[in-house]
């Protein structure tokens, strides 16, 4: 495939950590960490530069952490410090599947992983590694959605591209409201007036902002990554 066909030469990809978890919802799922790798892998064989931004959902969230007694910011860095876990179990799977990867952490970790650094990350793209970046912002009370849209605007992504387990952004949660309807576009302004919770705001505000085009698809659909990095109709595209 020549580069023209391609919709999207510079991708941020965020993944869900539940996603990661496959049916069991927590933990990591060794058969799901191989698949994505591979789709990530398909990618990277069409030249397209793949950052990617790893969730922690399945390990620990600081707000779930908060109610169960524990302090607020402590349990922000056991949420970031849970990305960085996931982030080395997606290294490891795309370097099994000889995907050459930068794995960069917002918290300085030395010896383990690489400290975030833009310009590098971006010689990084430019090489054909892919990159992810781990610990979020490296601040607590955000999400790692917004450190993707955050990673997404700094790197000069294309798009984010927030893959998760349901195909879209619908009128209502689609998990718990099964008659909810699929959007196959929308703007930011409308998702922010109908408070559609696939995202939290600041992240949705932030593409807005820096007219970052930003679409929402199932991971576990085989084939949708590629589909929708050609073009073709997958999820829910939000533009300004
Ligand atoms: N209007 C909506 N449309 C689609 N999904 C929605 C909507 N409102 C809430 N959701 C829920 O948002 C979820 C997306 O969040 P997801 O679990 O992928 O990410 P996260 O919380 O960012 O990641 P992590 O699992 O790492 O914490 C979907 O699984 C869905 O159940
Ligand atoms: O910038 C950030 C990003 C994340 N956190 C904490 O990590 C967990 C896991 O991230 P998810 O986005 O929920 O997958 C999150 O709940 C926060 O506690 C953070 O503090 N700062």
């Amino acid at each position: 495939m020549t580069d023209q066909r391609l919709a999207h030469k510079r991708i941020l990809l965020k993944l869900s950590g539940e996603a990661l978890a496959g049916e069991a919802e927590v933990g990591i799922d060794p058969k799901v960490l191989k698949r994505m790798a591979l789709e990530i892998g398909q990618l990277v064989g069409i030249g397209v530069q793949v950052g990617i931004v790893v969730g922690g959902g399945n390990l620990f969230r600081g707000s779930e952490l908060q109610q169960a007694g524990l302090d607020r910011v402590a349990g922000d860095h056991m949420g970031m410090l849970a990305t960085v876990m996931n982030g080395i179990a997606m290294r490891d799977a795309l370097e099994r599947n000889n995907i050459k990867t930068r794995l960069m952490s917002a918290i300085p970790m030395s010896g383990v992983v690489d400290h975030y650094d833009r310009r590098a990350a971006v010689r990084h793209l430019h090489g054909g590694d892919v990159c992810i970046f781990v610990a979020g912002t490296g601040n607590p009370f955000f999400t790692t959605d917004t450190a993707a849209c955050l990673r997404g605007i700094e790197i000069t992504a294309d798009i984010v591209i927030k893959a998760t387990k349901v195909d879209g952004i619908y009128s209502a949660d689609p998990v718990k409201f099964p008659d909810a309807v699929k959007y196959d576009t929308l703007t930011f302004d409308e998702v922010l007036a109908k408070q559609l919770g696939v995202m939290d705001l600041t992240a949705m505000c932030l593409c807005r902002d820096h007219n970052m085009p930003l679409r929402v698809f199932n991971m576990n659909k085989p084939g949708a990554l590629l589909n929708l990095v050609v073009g073709e109709q997958e999820g829910t595209l939000v533009t300004r």
